[in-house]
């Protein structure tokens, strides 16, 4: 299995490569070459397996010689062992026909551990084999940050820096990056909002200087390994609704787009997914896109979801790629009007985008009823993220399909939003009960690559 860049000027590599690798050298990210597929018979007997032997099933294709079939079992193992639900992703159902895929059981309480997790436990792997280290950049909205930072504390030989949007995350989410006390993690609070962060991140893997220098990785669903590992939980949803004999919609809670391009990949590799809905907040950019209004930016408008407060969303360049039928050259010349604002989709890739994917959007006041209307008809406290994606998939759904929402975060996560929608304040679990007595250790940064890059460089562990 070999893996190509978006853009089509990288090299091709293998899976581990690409894992260590992040972003592409020509700026683009990388992709499988082909994209295997399951049977119908093997789809069919996932039914009954654990989440484990679901994910090494639907995994194992695409990961080649980078381990052996036990290696990869033990990481998987060890990956989802700090799970605090046997399932790990369960479901339950809303309404008749409505199911909502839980995937907040994870030690940082985001969908992000399901990948975080097992990614840490292959880059340790990885590393320890090749006698390598690296220093890890993520930018975050809130989510992939803490979940990074919990699969990589304490590591001989990785340092993590953690770039996210100063003042624009949650009291929970900042105090999961900043109580820490491990030197080798590092909170970046930046001047500037998430896209900033996520720019100023591919600008440092673009100076090959630097990047070489601190032998630097990405964790961001720029990482085909992210990607990868939330592909499973589409297996295991859809296998338990009834597929491979049974078609199964998803709505997706969508910023960065790379939980929604897991489905398609699932959808892909031959799982009866029907419709793939992307959900997003107010900044709609991508909802505007896929109604054929061209992806061009506008402000951003922090939101009650703010990790969904995103105009560049990373992984539509992956979309695009397969839309314009994998011309790296037509992505590249996208990706540069992108910088200067925005671009039109030609006819024939919106086509294939929209036979792809639905959209649908709430504002906040639609986002902040769904959370009210599910604590009281459904007894469900949703998180604000996936009270958009509820909202969305209850306007489009057909009632002949089952119908899942992706449950991408704990309400716990997002207090002040639930409060105010429900009266109730949820509680954090036990692990984290003492979260705001614990000390903060952050460095408020301006929005500048040099000074980023400078503070990286001085601040290394090893
Ligand atoms: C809670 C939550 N929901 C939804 C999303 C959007 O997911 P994606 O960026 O994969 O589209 C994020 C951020 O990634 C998130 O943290
Ligand atoms: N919502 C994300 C944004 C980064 O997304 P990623 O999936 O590319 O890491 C967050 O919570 O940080």
């Amino acid at each position: 299995m070999r893996y190509i860049s978006t853009r089509g000027q990288a090299p091709a590599l293998s899976f581990e490569e690409a894992m260590l690798t992040g972003l592409a050298r020509d700026g683009g990210l990388y992709v499988p070459e082909t994209i295997p597929t399951l049977s119908r018979d093997a789809i069919a007997a996932l039914h009954g397996q654990s989440y484990e032997e679901t994910a090494f099933t639907v995994m194992r294709p695409f990961i080649g010689d980078t381990f052996t079939d036990d290696e990869f079992r033990e990481i998987i193992g060890r990956a989802y062992a700090g799970f605090n639900h046997g399932a790990r992703a369960p479901l339950v159902q809303l309404a008749p026909g409505h199911f909502l895929l839980e995937l907040f059981h994870g030690p940082t309480l985001a969908f992000k551990d399901f990948a975080m997790q097992l990614i840490g436990q292959m880059f340790q792997a990885a590393l320890a084999r090749r006698g390598d280290r690296v220093t890890i950049v993520g930018a975050t909205s809130g989510d992939t940050g803490s979940a990074a930072i919990e699969a990589f504390r304490g590591l001989a030989n990785v340092d993590v820096f953690i770039l996210y949007p100063h003042g624009r995350v949650s009291d929970v989410q900042r105090r999961q990056m900043t109580t820490p006390a491990e030197a080798n993690v590092h909170a970046l609070a930046v001047d500037g909002d998430f896209d900033d962060c996520q720019a100023r991140l591919k600008d440092m893997f673009n100076d090959f200087v630097f990047r070489d220098g601190v032998r630097l990785a990405g964790v961001n669903s720029i990482n085909w390994g992210r990607v990868l590992a939330q592909v499973v939980y589409y297996f295991s949803a859809a296998v338990s609704l009834g597929a491979p004999d049974r078609e199964v919609s998803f709505t997706v809670p969508t910023g960065n787009f790379g939980d929604i391009f897991a489905g398609y990949i699932a959808r892909r590799m031959g799982l009866p997914i029907r419709d793939l809905v992307v959900a997003t907040n107010q900044n709609d950019i991508l909802d505007r896109c896929l109604r054929g209004q061209g992806y061009h930016k506008t402000q951003v408008h922090p939101s009650i979801s703010p990790s969904m407060d995103i105009q560049v969303s990373s992984n539509f360049e992956r979309a695009l790629f397969d839309a314009y039928g994998r011309d790296g050259n037509a992505v590249a010349q996208l990706m540069g009007e992108l910088g200067q604002g925005g671009f039109d989709v030609s006819q024939g890739a919106m086509q294939v985008l929209q036979d792809t994917y639905k959209s649908g959007r709430a504002s906040e006041q639609e986002t902040t009823a769904t959370i009210a209307m599910a604590r009281r008809t459904m007894g469900e406290l949703l998180c604000p993220h996936s009270a958009v994606g509820v909202k969305v998939a209850e306007e489009q759904r057909d009632p002949a399909v089952p119908m899942v929402t992706l449950a991408t975060a704990h309400p716990a996560k997002f207090p002040d939003a639930v409060e105010a929608a429900t009266g109730h304040r949820p509680d954090l679990p036990p692990h984290m009960s003492d979260l705001f007595d614990r000390p903060e250790r952050f460095k408020r940064i301006g929005n500048d690559l040099g000074a980023l890059k400078t503070h990286i460089k001085e601040n290394l562990s090893v």
